[in-house]
C-alpha cells in the first residue's frame, strides 16, 4: 500500500531514540526493519551510503568564497532579488525563535540566510553559511539536500540526519520551482537546533516558497507583456518577412502568419501541424548559445532589449522573393543592441582591473542592483557609468547623486522631489527628484552609507514598491530604474554600528563589485600617468612634455590614498609647475618624493628614505625639498632660503639621501638640469 506523502513529510520526534539505533544498525550493516524510520529517510540513507558520504561528518565542506561565490550569486540574482523581501521578513520575524531561514540554489549551495542571531552563530559552526554546499552527496540526509533530491517538502529531524555532526538539528525544506516550466530553481529551508522542531516550520517554508514562486511568475508576466508590447509592430502580418518572437528563455511565444506559412514550406508541414511545430521551437536562452533549427541562421536573430536588459529574441525569416531576386537577405538591425564601448574609458591592463571590468560587464547584462565598493577616487562613478552604458538604451538617463554632499532636508528633496510650498525653500512649481529623473535609466547613489538612518526606510519603500511620492504629495508616481550604489565604507560594519539598515543593505547589494585601489594595481600607474599627461597637456595647451623614468618609478611607489583622482591632480600639478620639457623627480610634491623611493634607490635616483623619520625629521626633510624646488636645485640659493650655511645644506642632503636633487657638481652653482 502506498505510504501517504503528507505523512512522509513530517518527522516524528517521539521516534528519535529508535531512529538512532536503526542508524547505528544501518552503519554496522545489521539492518533492522523498524516502522519508526520513514521510507524516504531509509532511501536517502541508502543514497548517501552509495555516494560514500562520511557519516562522521561534523560540518559541510569548506564553503565557496571569493570570485566563484560572486559569480554564483550573480547567476542566481533573480531568485535572490525576488526572495529579498521574504528574507527580510525572516530576519525580523524569526529573531529569537531559535530558527533561521536558508535559501539555496538548485544544487543546495546556500545563497542567503536570515533569522535568529544565536542560531546563525551555531549554524556557522556547521558551515551552514553562504557558499556552503548542503546537497545530500556532501552533507548526507538533510532537509535541503533531501528536498532537492526527492522534489517534495520534507522535514529532517535529529537522528534522521545521516551525518553524526548534524544530528542536533531539526530542519524543514521545500523546493522553489520555476512557475513556467517547473524547473527547480532552489530550496528554502527553516533550520534550528532540535528543540525548535515544529510541524509549522514546514508549513512556513512551503507557504513562503509559494510566495516566492508567485512573485517570480508576476515578474515573468510583466516581462512577457513588455516584450509583446515592444514587438507588436514587428510581428504584424503586414511584414513581408516571417517573424517569430521568443521569450528570454528561447521559447517561441508568437509568430506572424507569414512565419507559419514559411515554416510549413521549410519543414513540409501543413496548417495546424506547422503551428504546433512553432510552439516546439527552442533557440536557447541567449544568442551565443542559440540552438537553431537547421533552416535558421544566426544572423536572423536579434535581441530585444528593454531598459538595457535582453528580454527576448526576434527571428526574422527573410522573404523568399527577395532572395530569388538576388537581393541580400534582410539581416535585422538589433532593436537596441548595446554598443559595448562602455568600459573603454577605464584605463588599466593589470589582471586585477581586467577582472573587475569583466565582472562589471557581466553584471551590466541584467538590471539587478549593484553595490560598488572601493576607496575614494578609485573610479566608482566611472564604473557606474560603464555599467549603465553597457546596459541601457542610448537615451536612458544616468542620474548621479552623492548622498554625502547634502543636509538631511536637502537630500530628501533631491531624492524624492517636492511640490510647490511643501516646505520653506521649496522651489516654485516644485522639483523632480533624482529618483523620478532616473526613470527608465540608472540612479547612481554615491556614498550611500551617508544616507541618514531615518531616510533609509523611505528609500527602501521606493525600491520595493517601484513608486515614489514627492514631498508634500500623496499621489505615488511609478518609477522603474536600475540602482547602482557606491560606498567607501564597510556597510556591514555600519549595520553593526546602527548606522545602516540591514534590509536596505540586502536590497542594494544584490550584486557587488569591489574596485581595487591604485596601490593594488601599481603596474597601471605608468599608463594612467601618461594618459593624464597627454589629456591635461591638451587641455592646458602645453606641448611636448614627458616624464622621466625616475618620476614614473616614484609614482609607482607612492601609496596614493586619494587613488586615481590624486594621481591626476599630481600629474596636473607637475605639468603646470615644471619649467622643463621633461618632468623630473624634482617636480614631484614632497609627499610623493618622500614616500616613493622605498627600496628603489638606484644611482641617478633621488635617493632612498627611511620610514623611521621622526615627525621633526620629516618636517626638516620637507622644508629642504621645498627649498630645493623653489631654488631650482641651486645649493647657495637653498642655503639662503633656509637661512643656513651651504655646508649644512650639504650635510642635510647627505643625511636625507637627496644629493641627487642638486646639480651633479657639489660646488657648482649651475642651475639644476633635469634627469
Ligand atoms: N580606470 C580609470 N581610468 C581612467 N580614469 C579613471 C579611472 N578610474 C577613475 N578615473 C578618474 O579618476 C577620477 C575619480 O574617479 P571617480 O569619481 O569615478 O572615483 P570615485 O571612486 O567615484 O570617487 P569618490 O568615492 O570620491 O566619489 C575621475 O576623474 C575619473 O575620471
Amino acid at each position: 500500500m502506498p505510504i501517504s506523502i503528507s505523512k512522509q513529510m513530517f518527522s516524528l520526534p517521539e521516534n528519535d531514540g529508535r531512529i538512532m539505533s536503526v542508524w547505528e544498525d544501518f552503519l554496522n550493516g545489521t539492518e533492522t526493519n523498524s516502522s519508526a524510520l520513514r521510507h524516504l529517510i531509509d532511501e536517502s540513507w541508502r543514497r548517501c551510503q552509495h555516494a560514500s558520504v562520511d557519516p562522521n561528518r561534523a560540518q559541510a565542506p569548506v564553503p565557496m568564497a571569493g570570485q566563484s561565490l560572486h559569480t554564483l550569486l550573480d547567476y542566481c540574482a533573480e531568485l535572490l532579488d525576488v526572495s529579498a523581501p521574504v528574507m527580510a521578513l525572516a530576519r525580523d520575524f524569526l529573531a529569537e525563535t531559535g530558527t533561521v531561514m536558508v535559501l539555496t540554489d538548485p544544487r543546495g549551495t546556500v545563497l542567503n540566510m536570515e533569522g535568529d542571531s544565536t542560531t546563525l552563530d551555531a549554524a556557522e559552526n556547521l558551515h551552514l553559511i553562504t557558499g556552503a554546499d548542503w546537497s545530500e552527496s556532501s552533507c548526507g540526509t538533510n532537509a535541503i539536500g533531501t528536498t532537492l533530491a526527492i522534489g517534495q517538502p520534507v522535514q529532517i529531524h535529529s537522528a534522521e540526519h545521516y551525518c553524526e555532526g548534524i544530528k542536533r538539528w531539526s530542519c524543514s525544506a521545500t523546493v522553489i520551482r520555476d512557475p513556467l516550466d517547473g524547473r527547480t530553481l532552489g530550496a528554502l529551508d527553516v533550520s534550528g537546533l532540535n528543540d525548535s522542531y515544529g510541524r509549522h516550520n514546514l508549513a512556513l517554508v512551503v507557504s513562503t516558497a509559494a510566495r516566492i514562486e508567485s512573485q517570480l511568475a508576476k515578474s515573468e508576466l510583466d516581462i512577457r507583456y513588455s516584450l509583446l508590447e515592444a514587438c507588436v509592430g514587428r510581428i504584424s502580418d503586414n511584414s513581408g518577412d516571417g517573424v517569430i518572437l521568443f521569450d528570454r528563455r528561447g521559447r517561441a511565444i508568437k509568430a506572424n502568419g507569414k512565419a507559419t506559412l514559411m515554416l510549413g514550406e521549410l519543414e513540409g508541414l501543413h496548417g495546424s501541424s506547422s503551428s504546433a511545430r512553432l510552439a516546439e521551437i527552442r533557440i536557447g536562452n541567449d544568442l551565443a548559445s542559440a540552438q537553431l533549427p537547421a533552416w535558421a541562421k544566426e544572423e536572423f536573430l536579434e535581441p530585444v532589449m528593454l531598459n538595457g536588459r535582453q528580454v527576448g529574441t526576434l527571428l526574422t525569416l527573410p522573404n523568399r522573393r527577395q532572395r530569388s531576386n538576388g537581393t541580400s537577405w534582410s539581416i535585422p538591425v538589433p532593436i537596441a543592441a548595446p554598443a559595448d564601448k562602455s568600459f573603454e574609458r577605464i584605463i588599466g591592463q593589470s589582471e586585477v582591473i581586467k577582472q573587475t571590468i569583466f565582472r562589471a560587464r557581466q553584471l551590466a547584462k541584467s538590471r539587478v542592483p549593484v553595490l560598488l565598493s572601493g576607496e575614494t577616487g578609485v573610479g566608482k562613478e566611472v564604473f557606474a557609468r560603464g555599467i549603465h552604458e553597457a546596459n541601457a538604451d542610448k537615451n536612458a538617463p544616468f542620474i548621479a547623486l552623492n548622498c554625502g554632499g547634502f543636509s538631511r532636508e536637502l537630500l530628501t528633496s533631491e531624492l524624492f522631489g517636492h511640490v510647490e510650498g511643501s516646505f520653506t525653500g521649496a522651489k516654485r512649481g516644485g522639483m523632480t527628484g533624482k529618483i523620478e529623473a532616473a526613470n527608465g535609466g540608472t540612479l547612481f547613489l554615491d556614498e550611500i552609507g551617508e544616507m541618514p538612518m531615518d531616510l533609509q526606510p523611505y528609500f527602501l519603500r521606493v525600491l520595493e514598491e517601484g513608486e515614489v511620492h514627492r514631498l508634500g504629495e500623496t499621489r505615488p508616481r511609478k518609477v522603474n530604474f536600475r540602482l547602482i550604489a557606491a560606498t567607501h565604507r564597510d556597510l556591514r560594519k555600519e549595520i553593526r554600528n546602527g548606522n545602516f539598515r540591514m534590509d536596505l543593505f540586502y536590497r542594494v547589494s544584490v550584486t557587488s563589485v569591489n574596485i581595487p585601489s591604485l596601490r593594488e594595481r601599481a603596474e597601471d600607474i605608468p599608463l594612467l600617468a601618461e594618459h593624464y599627461l597627454k589629456l591635461l597637456s591638451r587641455q592646458h595647451g602645453i606641448e611636448n612634455v614627458t616624464m622621466s623614468a625616475g618620476v614614473i618609478k616614484r609614482l609607482m611607489n607612492y601609496e596614493w590614498p586619494g587613488n586615481i583622482r590624486e594621481l591626476k591632480n599630481a600629474v596636473e600639478s607637475m605639468l603646470l609647475t615644471s619649467q622643463h620639457s621633461v618632468i623630473s623627480e624634482f617636480d614631484l610634491s614632497p609627499e610623493i618624493l618622500g614616500h616613493g623611493a622605498e627600496n628603489t634607490f638606484s644611482p641617478g635616483d633621488d635617493g632612498p628614505h627611511g620610514n623611521d623619520f621622526t615627525r621633526f625629521k620629516q618636517a626638516e626633510r620637507t622644508a629642504l625639498l621645498n627649498a630645493i624646488r623653489q631654488c631650482n636645485g641651486n645649493v647657495s640659493a637653498v642655503a639662503r632660503n633656509l637661512g643656513i650655511a651651504k655646508s649644512t645644506v650639504y650635510l642635510m642632503l647627505k643625511r636625507f639621501d637627496l644629493e641627487g636633487l642638486v646639480s651633479a657638481s657639489r660646488h657648482s652653482t649651475a642651475p639644476y638640469t633635469p634627469l
